[in-house]
């Protein structure tokens, strides 16, 4: 019996995803497949319109020793803003089959002028074909129709067999010299990362694009360091641009519901919030003493002074009605407590004297007081004078500080919950060959470096507020633990419990050939890379990407907005790695907490506005500082505020040898503040005023004018 070839169908579908009986397009493929007599019945898999899982499903079928000849994709191919397989498909695929494309679009002009409506991609990655068909069962009949002839043949050509041989013999001959379609024999060779492919002429070619069109950005590192870029071709932007394309591509926050509590601290509120209850609730003692009926008027000749019989006690845990006070008598009271009815004022303990006690001598008969002019009114605390029902009492945009005010406002209206703005969950990665845990107790041999990036930008997170994933370190090789390491965190598996918001890497992100983030950013995830090189000292090759993504079975739900995650990746250089989360990642993580919502927030600039990102200020410069004469430097100082002229001075945490050098994490051990110094030739002059980015707190100093 002639040996089948294997086929995979990959519905990408949210509806199908969800009800797996509304699929109609295995149906309508699976008999076209088995009319042409040659194909095993087809496995077939269901996927959202979510990148990360139509890339897994190929890489399960493409990837992995039982890999499959051929994965057809129907689905997500349109103009819609969820249709991503074309996306998700290009950067796997390495050799285009544009004429299968031509075809199928040709085939379907025939019947509809909307087939140019559709975006269809076709390749071969391994060895196995992969074909994108439109998602109406119709449409991908249609499409399945106009290529289904060519397909064994296309298929044992990209499992390796001589194209010669294939046009002379017969498939079954083939078959056996690709070592294809056999189940039983597991002859396959796994060759994910081969560096060429024959052209049918016995001559090998090199698989790394060659057209400017379709050449991604970053380098194929599969093909070799002999053929990485010898100059970055990413664009040096300057600061601000990259601050406003993170600002542009970081989401809007996403609001929740969320009980009031202590871990409300540094939200921001997402909607106004209202009294639902007034403080006090009603009519309250402000001190310890005795409540009265004060006249209306002092001035008519009536006076409080006077001694009077002690009615009633009133304290501030009082539950129950209290009875009216009579009038000529008093009623001793707490602060907080109420107030009985009748009574209109209170006198302090300290304006009265006792007259007589209880005949058992335990209690106050009757009490005098001295003061005469006590008015309505007076040490009462009215209902609702502190808080009125109904009034506002914290706005969108307020941040719930760690003063306590805004937890108590809502505490004590009994508010119990609010809509914020969720905070990120930031994934932290080390990546490198050469990184050890930082306390790994062995000595460090040759190249080894101890990881300290993964422990300083936790701790930066943290003291932000910001809730961390550790998620260890990638090696550089094999180059699939990165892409692994990265699509775990993304979709929440592994060290990742549930998804992160948002991923810090360092390393690998310069001109080296294991500098792998950006092909694997682009080429793996399919992500988008907004900026690679920026000019500034120390970060130059910092690197920010948005990779699209949506949560696995839930198509309906608000997270769906929620369509992409961001990168941040840092250069590995321990003090370039700290400058860039300060400078790059923070203002990000600011907005996505919500603060660009503030009232306050710049209109004009919002990605500079001073809440998102570090406090920017003015310093004085207690000596010169050296410049760069291209880039902008961030320099490590540390900044104290004078005692005597109250201005803030600049002083760098080392100028001399290796100072300010990026790989020097100690320039960052006791700053506070980052000195911009713009490009320049020469030096920044002791006494000039310059812009700092404040890390941390500032203390006093003596220090002074000192030009
Ligand atoms: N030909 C060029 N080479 C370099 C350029 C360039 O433009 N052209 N840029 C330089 C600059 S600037 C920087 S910054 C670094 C950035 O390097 P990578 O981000 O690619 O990082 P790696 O190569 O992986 O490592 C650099 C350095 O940092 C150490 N490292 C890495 N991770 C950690 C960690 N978690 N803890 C402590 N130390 C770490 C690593 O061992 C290296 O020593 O590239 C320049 N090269
Ligand atoms: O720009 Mo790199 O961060 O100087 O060393
Ligand atoms: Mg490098």
């Amino acid at each position: 019996m002639e040996t089948k070839l294997k086929a995979a169908i990959l519905i990408v579908s949210d509806t199908a995803s969800l009800d797996p009986a509304s699929d109609k397009v295995v149906d309508a493929l699976r008999p076209i497949l088995a009319a042409e007599g040659k194909w095993e019945p087809p496995a077939f898999r269901i996927v959202p319109d979510d990148v990360v899982q139509i890339q897994q499903s190929i890489y399960d079928w493409a990837d992995s020793p039982n890999w499959y000849n051929l994965i057809l994709l129907s689905g997500g191919t349109g103009f819609a803003i969820k249709d991503n397989t074309p996306e998700a498909v290009s950067p796997l695929i390495q050799r285009h089959a544009p004429g299968l494309v031509h075809g199928m679009i040709a085939a379907s002009l025939r019947v509809t002028p909307f087939a140019m409506m559709a975006r269809p991609v076709a390749g071969v990655r391994n060895k196995t074909l992969i074909i994108t068909l439109p998602g109406s069962p119709k449409g991908a009949m249609e499409n399945l129709d106009a290529v289904v002839k060519l397909l064994p043949h296309a298929c044992l050509q990209s499992a390796g067999a001589n194209s010669r041989n294939l046009h002379a013999g017969g498939v079954k001959k083939l078959e056996s010299e690709a070592g294809v379609g056999d189940t039983q024999n597991h002859h396959r060779h796994h060759h994910p990362h081969h560096h060429g492919h024959d052209d049918g002429h016995g001559h090998k070619t090199p698989k790394a694009h060659t057209s400017p069109s379709e050449r991604p950005q970053s380098n194929d590192p599969s093909a070799g360091p002999n053929r990485r870029y010898r100059s970055s071709p990413y664009p040096m932007l300057s600061v601000d641009e990259a601050l406003r394309r993170i600002n542009e591509h970081t989401p809007e926050p996403e609001v929740i519901e969320v009980p009031v509590t202590t871990s409300l601290i540094g939200s921001v509120i997402a909607e106004d919030v209202y009294a639902a209850e007034a403080v006090p609730a009603y009519r309250a003692s402000i001190v310890d003493g005795y409540a009265v009926i004060a006249p209306d008027s002092i001035a008519a000749g009536q006076s409080t002074k006077g001694i009077f019989p002690v009615a009633s006690i009133a304290h501030a845990n009082v539950g129950g009605n209290l009875e009216p006070l009579q009038p000529g008598t008093i009623a001793r009271i707490t602060t907080g407590a109420p107030l009985p009815p009748n009574a209109n004022a209170v006198v302090m303990v300290e304006d009265t004297t006792l007259d007589s006690c209880t005949p058992d001598g335990k209690e106050e008969a009757t009490v005098e007081i001295l003061a005469e002019d006590i008015e309505p009114g007076e040490n009462v605390r009215e209902p609702g004078s502190d808080v009125t029902l109904g009034s506002k009492i914290v706005a969108r945009g307020d941040l719930i500080s760690p003063v306590g005010g805004e937890i108590g406002l809502l505490a004590s209206t009994g508010t119990r919950t609010v809509k914020v703005f969720r905070k990120p969950r930031v994934g932290v990665l080390s990546t490198g060959d050469e990184l050890v845990e930082h306390n790994d107790p062995r000595p460090l041999t040759g190249g080894q470096i101890r990881d300290s990036n993964r422990p300083s930008l936790l701790s930066c997170l943290n003291s932000w507020g910001f809730e961390t994933v550790d998620l260890g370190i990638a090696r550089d090789t094999p180059a699939s633990e990165l892409e692994h390491a990265l699509r775990d965190s993304l979709r929440g598996v592994g060290r990742a419990s549930s998804s992160v918001d948002v991923i810090i890497t360092t390393g690998g992100v310069s001109m080296g050939e294991l500098d792998l983030l950006k092909p694997t950013i682009e080429r793996s995830l399919g992500g988008t890379i907004h900026f690679g090189r920026v000019s500034m000292k120390p970060g130059k090759p910092t690197t920010f990407a948005t990779v699209p993504f949506k949560p696995a079975g839930d198509a309906t739900s608000s997270q769906q907005e929620r369509q992409s995650k961001l990168i941040f990746s840092l250069p590995g250089n321990p003090a370039s790695a700290l400058v860039t989360l300060n400078l790059f990642v923070l203002p990000s993580l600011h907005k996505l907490t919500g603060l660009g919502h503030s009232s306050q927030a710049l209109s004009s600039r919002p990605w500079l506005a001073p809440q998102l990102g570090l406090p920017r200020v003015a310093v004085v410069l207690t000596h010169h500082f050296p410049l760069d004469p291209k880039r902008t430097e961030y320099h490590r100082a540390v900044v104290t505020a004078s005692r005597s002229d109250g201005r803030l001075y600049a002083t760098s945490t080392g100028v001399e040898g290796a100072g300010q050098r990026s790989s020097k994490v100690g320039s960052l051990a006791k700053a506070n503040a980052l000195v911009v110094l713009r490009a320049g030739r020469g030096v920044g002059i002791k006494g000039e005023i310059v812009e700092a980015l404040l890390m941390g707190d500032v203390h006093g100093s003596d220090t002074r004018v000192i030009c």
